[in-house]
């Protein structure tokens, strides 16, 4: 089966430049390709995922993607799939999350056994900030038609509300980047999501009128992600679900998948991992016929921590889901500990020997300490796993975890993270 064979398959594209013509060219050959992300923030969320987890296929299948990080059109602001005038950030910080995206895509594409595989990442800034004024006025404003320009959808909506001369000329940029990767690498498909589809066409247009009206270049973009519920794929209450283990942990990560809807699983497992059209449609029918076991939502929680996270992350993300889930939280790691309770309520206690009765009120766990002994009493306390039933207990930091942690949980589901102060 081919590569856009696979992608039908998946759902995965929206529009296609003469999809007769692409499919010829990679089944003759392995192709240059191209997919940019401008550096607005100083990450990428699972939204970035899609498009990139296209290029990895084309990867995968033998082709040479060309990953552009938008040091250039990122000063900028693509005006794509906005109804609003950016707000321009300053250089450093353009450059400084140019930097941290750049880091993420060496570690999505320089996996395992296609490391060898001609991936290449480029920043375009490098050519886009060595144009002259008068130079990108005649070498390549001259190939803009206004008319053409204003006719884009995400110029056309925007007239109303107003939009910069800056914004406006966003499309010529992404235009000279694919007109330049065509060029020195020999890319001839850029692809990206559906807002993409007008910077797209401008840059075919442009290279067929500088290089010829023969040239062989193509666009392809893939469909907005929706959820079966109509709510916004890829938001959580805490907000985006980033890429980066510092501000969604892999843990976090991980449930955001395990808790996906039953009826969008399939899809985000043909999107979002590499497992075959036989597993995933196997994974289809334990959805359909054993719903409670999780089977699928398992799988697609797992593979994608992988990707992203790689197997130790992994590990310890399924480490905390099952301590969490049968209450035996003793053997987690500090580091286990720090990412599966980090969202959970907090209390600190003193660094010292204390009576247990006495320190869960100073904590808040309990009101009083009549309550916390019939707390105790009841065997509904524990700590790191441990039920306490003796009221007289006294609890010291040695009991902590690395010296510093204390799980409580009172009742069946009240958790508390407790940590010894220095
Ligand atoms: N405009 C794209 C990013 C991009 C930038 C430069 C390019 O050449 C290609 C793509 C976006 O906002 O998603």
């Amino acid at each position: 089966m081919s590569i856009l064979d696979d992608l039908t398959w998946r759902g995965a594209i929206n529009q296609q430049t003469n999809a007769q013509g692409l499919e010829e060219l990679v089944n003759k050959k392995a192709i240059g390709l191209y997919c940019g992300v401008d550096p607005t923030g100083d990450s990428m969320h699972i939204g970035h995922l899609i498009p990139f987890m296209i290029l990895k296929r084309f990867q995968l299948a033998g082709h040479k993607p060309v990953v552009l990080i938008g040091g250039g059109t990122g000063s900028i602001g693509d005006p794509s799939g906005r109804n609003s005038e950016r707000t321009l950030q300053t250089m450093d910080v353009v450059k400084e999350n140019a930097r941290k995206l750049a880091d993420q895509m060496n570690r999505l594409f320089l996996k395992g056994d296609v490391q060898a595989s001609g991936f290449r990442i480029v920043n375009n800034y490098d050519w886009l900030s060595q144009i002259s004024l008068l130079d990108f006025l005649r070498d390549y404003g001259k190939h803009f038609n206004i008319n053409n320009m204003l006719a884009k959808d995400v110029v056309a909506s925007r007239l109303e509300v107003g939009i910069s001369f800056t914004e406006f000329s966003y499309q010529i940029l992404q235009s000279i980047d694919f007109a330049h990767l065509y060029k020195e690498y020999d890319v001839q498909l850029q692809i990206g999501g559906a807002d993409q589809w007008g910077n797209i066409t401008a840059g075919l247009d442009f290279i067929r009128r500088t290089e010829g009206h023969e040239t062989e270049v193509y666009g392809l973009t893939i469909p907005l992600m929706l959820k079966s519920d109509g709510t916004k794929f890829g938001k959580t209450a805490g907000g985006a679900v980033w890429l980066d283990p510092e501000k969604t942990t892999p843990f976090e990560f991980y449930q955001f998948w395990l808790n996906q809807q039953d009826g969008d699983v399939v899809k985000f497992l043909k999107y979002f991992t590499f497992l075959s059209h036989e597993e995933i449609d196997a994974l289809a029918v334990e959805i359909e016929t054993q719903p409670h076991l999780r089977v699928a939502h398992k799988r697609l929680a797992e593979e994608v921590t992988r990707f992203v996270h790689g197997q130790e992350a992994l590990d310890e993300a399924i480490r905390i889901t099952e301590a969490l889930f049968t209450g035996e939280v003793g053997s987690l790691t500090v580091h286990e500990i720090e990412q599966g309770f980090r969202n959970m309520p907090q209390a600190s206690a003193a660094r010292e020997e204390a009576n247990l009765a006495v320190w869960l009120v100073d904590t808040g766990i309990v009101k009083s300490r009549r309550e916390a002994r019939e707390f105790i009493s009841n065997g509904a306390i524990t700590l790191n796993g441990t039920k306490v039933t003796d009221v007289e207990a006294v609890i010291t930091p040695q009991d902590a975890i690395g010296g510093k942690y204390v799980v409580v949980r009172r009742g069946k589901k009240n958790y508390t993270l407790v940590t010894f102060q220095d």
